[in-house]
């Protein structure tokens, strides 16, 4: 029966308790919406004034050497890199997830010319499916959606037409991990090439993108790497690919030589050909000293702990939840779980909106789902369990059936 003395010894002998003080988190606040936008980091307030004052401010556009901003994209890109299995040189930050999922997806396809289809998941991220279908219109390829279970089936039939091979690590919705070392040898073995979205990985769990040999992976940074809203995606494409790699948008800062302003595009060598525009400095540089809270500490160590907050959060749904009429959608077994817990009521979205009302921060998703996020830097057992508490306080006294909680809204 887990009660909150349970959770306070789990804290208690919990090493990384004491990083949920890097962040500038309300006090009565329980963030578990981590997974949509990150926690504040203490740094980030003092690094944005010394860059707007001092850098911006003083140093102007001798900013960008004096500085360094032309760096940035390549330099944070090798601290992210850290954080995902990747050796210095394969990551360039900059662009939103979007933007540098259309870079990823054309570019992958032009990896296999003369192949026709585009596999993904008929449940991957919204932003993911559309750009597949108009990646696949512009490259003159056919979308399959194949739901990953179903995807070594599927390769072993029809691999050999298949170009390019999509999916993301962690579901959005339901918080279920893939194994993305068995998808990537799948792909390999029909002759494709993978592209991952890591936005629900990326911070979260260890990445191994160098030891998978995956091929290309893009990610956010204002989730699990606290970057802050907006702040830019990154993109990684494995160094074997960086000859051939052709990216369909072709901005001045992959050219090989940007400030000779010359008429044809030449791609710069290595991972600096998936450099498109001038990048958002600002952000750039709030995500820089985000990545802090990462120093000292290996991504294992932030598994665990999510595993231990994971598995707190669903012995706490057994004996509080699962009787109300909440149903657990993410897998029990630690492996097979991202760092969230998604639980499904009827009443989902007006739950939510009175949990919120009460300091427990989630979201919900279409249908019905209740997400619970939680980033293992900063959230507590003792965040799971007034959470749950909190939330079957609601479910029994039925307020959040008051119409404050009941009319919709644009988001959660
Ligand atoms: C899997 C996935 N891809 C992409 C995005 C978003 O892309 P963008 O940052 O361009 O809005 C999200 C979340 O917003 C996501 O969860
Ligand atoms: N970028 C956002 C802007 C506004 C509100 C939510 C988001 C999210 O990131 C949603 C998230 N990707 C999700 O997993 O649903």
């Amino acid at each position: 029966m887990p009660t909150a003395r349970d959770a306070q010894n789990l804290d208690m002998a919990d090493p990384l308790y004491s990083r949920r003080e890097k962040f500038l988190l309300p006090k009565e606040i329980v963030y578990l919406d981590g997974n949509s936008l990150g926690a504040l980091s203490g740094r980030v307030p003092a690094t944005l004034e010394t860059v707007v004052r001092d850098q911006w401010g003083d140093h102007l556009i001798t900013a960008w050497t004096e500085d360094d901003w032309w760096g940035a994209p390549l330099r944070i890109g090798d601290r992210i890199g850290r954080l995902l299995g990747a050796a210095p040189g394969q990551i360039v930050v900059g662009e939103s997830t979007s933007v540098q999922t259309f870079n990823a997806l054309v570019g992958a396809a032009r990896l296999r010319p003369g192949r026709r289809l585009l596999v993904t998941d008929p449940d991957h991220f919204p932003t993911n499916r559309y750009l597949a279908e108009s990646v696949a219109r512009l490259c003159g390829l056919d979308v399959v959606a194949v739901p990953v279970p179903d995807v070594h089936g599927f390769l072993r039939e029809q691999g050999e037409q298949v170009a390019v091979v999509s999916y993301g690590a962690v579901d959005f919705r339901t918080g279920r991990l893939w194994d993305m070392a068995e998808v990537t040898a799948a792909a390999h073995a029909a002759g494709a090439v993978v592209v991952w979205d890591l936005c629900h990985a990326a911070g979260a769990l260890p990445v191994a993108l160098d030891d998978q040999r995956v091929d290309i992976a893009v990610g956010c940074t204002y989730k699990f790497l606290s970057g802050g809203p907006g702040s830019p995606a990154f993109i990684y494409v494995a160094r074997g690919h960086h000859d051939t790699f052709e990216p369909p948008l072709t901005g001045w800062h992959g050219h090989a030589r940007p400030f000779h302003m010359e008429q044809g595009f030449e791609p710069a060598p290595g991972i600096s050909r998936t450099r498109i525009g001038t990048p958002p400095v600002l952000s750039l540089l709030a995500l820089e000293a985000a990545l802090e809270v990462f120093d000292g500490v290996e991504m294992a160590e932030i598994r665990a702990k999510s595993l231990s907050l994971g598995d707190f959060l669903i012995e706490c749904f057994d004996q509080h939840l699962a009787s109300l009429g909440f149903e657990l959608v993410t897998p029990r077994e630690g492996a097979l779980r991202g760092s969230q817990v998604t639980v499904a009521h009827p009443d989902a979205h007006a739950l939510m909106r009175a949990l919120i009302a009460r300091g427990v921060i989630g979201d919900v998703r279409p249908p019905n789902m209740l997400r619970f996020g939680y980033n293992a830097l900063y959230v507590s057992h003792a965040d799971i369990h007034r959470a749950v508490t909190t939330l079957r306080d609601i479910a029994l006294s039925g307020e959040h059936h008051d119409p404050r909680f009941t009319t919709p809204t644009l988001i959660t």
